[in-house]
């Protein structure tokens, strides 16, 4: 049996991918054990996929400062000898990094065990872990467009984001109605990454009033759970308008497919989402993200004609700019058709090609070797 260690943890934009591909190889017969974190954004996402193996260590992020710099080495140091242990007891042909602090002492314990090594990049700059682990690995997976340094040129791939199987866009009037919205009326979805973000849901509190007026549903994910609410304010109409505030959700195919429009961070996967559910939107990246990474993956999805993107500083200019897209209808229709075209490439069958070729020409790589052996 073909067997992967994925190290996927850390955050849901990291988890995320990491699931998908395990469904993939799954599906073909691999055996795969997730490397996550012990953080609790990680057991809440891996709850629902209890087919796949986990195992968990703890990192400390990169630092220059002295004294955090020594700590992420020792925690560098015994996170690549616990994946040395785990490398030797489920004897993987792949270890595959999704970037992140998990990704380095995963790939790094690889490399020492003369394993094939790949890693991939979800965001359109690529992130430290990527650009260090890029010099070794035996694969690097980029988003289209992306450059990074590396003598290791021939062993890129331009690539998106795996998918997780149940993010498939359903009926918007289905979709409203199993969140408990009225299906006849509007829903912006506000959504802040795997943890939220404090400024959209800040956001939306000040907004909820103007919104009801124009009779738009709110379903915001905090990332709180001890803020979970329903709100209810009157339409200028007399009639309801329900908005919904939840801490994190299990099923965010039917969020994105209920949405008419959605306001969003620019995190690869929640974007990766919004593309495969056809939901357009506004991206408003986190500011303090590495590398600016969350303006680049914005910039990008306004270029591809998906949505629009917002600097947090002009969050006072978004309702009008709201008000106005989410009744035009030519205008949506016009995203969800480029976010189609977005959608083109079945990302997790070639990513999962290729890990199969690669781990057969290792194979024989390793067959040629020993046999130049034994004829000298
Ligand atoms: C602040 C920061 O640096 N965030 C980074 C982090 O994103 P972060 O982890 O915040 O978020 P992403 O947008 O990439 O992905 C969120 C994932 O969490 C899931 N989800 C979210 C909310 C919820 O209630 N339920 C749920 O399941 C989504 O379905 C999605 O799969 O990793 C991404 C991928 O490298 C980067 O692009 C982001 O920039």
């Amino acid at each position: 049996m073909k067997r992967a260690i994925i190290a996927c943890g850390g955050t849901g934009g990291h988890m995320s991918p990491g699931i998908a591909l395990a469904e993939e190889l799954s599906s073909r017969g691999w055996e795969c054990t997730l490397l996550i974190s012990n953080k609790q954004v990680d057991s809440r996402l891996v709850r629902k996929y209890g087919q796949f193996k986990y195992d968990t260590i703890d990192g400390r992020p990169f630092s220059v400062r002295p004294d955090r710099l020594a700590l992420f080495l020792i925690s560098l140091m015994k996170g690549t000898l616990k994946c040395r242990r785990m490398i030797r007891s489920l004897e993987p042909q792949v270890v595959v990094g999704f970037g992140g602090f998990l990704t380095m002492p995963a790939m790094l314990a690889g490399f020492l065990a003369g394993l094939p090594t790949v890693i991939h990049e979800a965001n359109r700059v690529a992130g430290r872990v990527t650009r260090i682990v890029s010099w070794f690995a035996r694969r690097i997976y980029l988003p289209e467009g992306v450059r990074i340094r590396t003598k290791r040129s021939s062993r890129i791939r331009y690539l998106g984001m795996p998918v997780r199987d149940e993010i498939v866009s359903m009926s918007k009037s289905a979709a409203k109605e199993s969140l408990g919205l009225d299906p006849s009326l509007k829903v912006l979805a506000i959504m802040g990454g795997s943890q939220g973000a404090q400024s959209l849901n800040n956001w939306v509190e000040t907004s909820l009033n103007a919104l009801s007026q124009k009779e738009i549903q709110v379903f915001c994910l905090t990332g709180d759970s001890s803020s979970d609410k329903v709100v209810t304010k009157k339409s200028p109409k007399g009639g309801d308008i329900k908005h919904v505030f939840q801490g994190f959700s299990d099923d965010m195919a039917t969020i994105l497919s209920a949405a008419d429009f959605v306001v969003s961070r620019s995190g690869a996967g929640s974007i990766a989402e919004m593309i495969r559910c056809r939901a357009p939107g506004i991206l408003v990246p986190y500011p303090y993200s590495a590398d600016d990474h969350q303006i680049a993956n914005a910039e990008n999805f306004e270029k591809l004609g998906c949505g629009m993107q917002m600097s947090q500083e002009f969050l006072g200019d978004m309702l009008e700019e709201i008000k106005e897209v989410i009744y035009n209808e030519w205008l949506l229709q016009k995203f969800r058709k480029n976010l189609e075209l977005a959608d083109r490439v079945d990302v997790r069958a070639f990513m999962a090609d290729d890990l199969e070729s690669i781990i057969s020409s290792d194979g024989l790589d390793m067959l040629g070797r020993a046999q130049r052996r034994v004829e000298t």
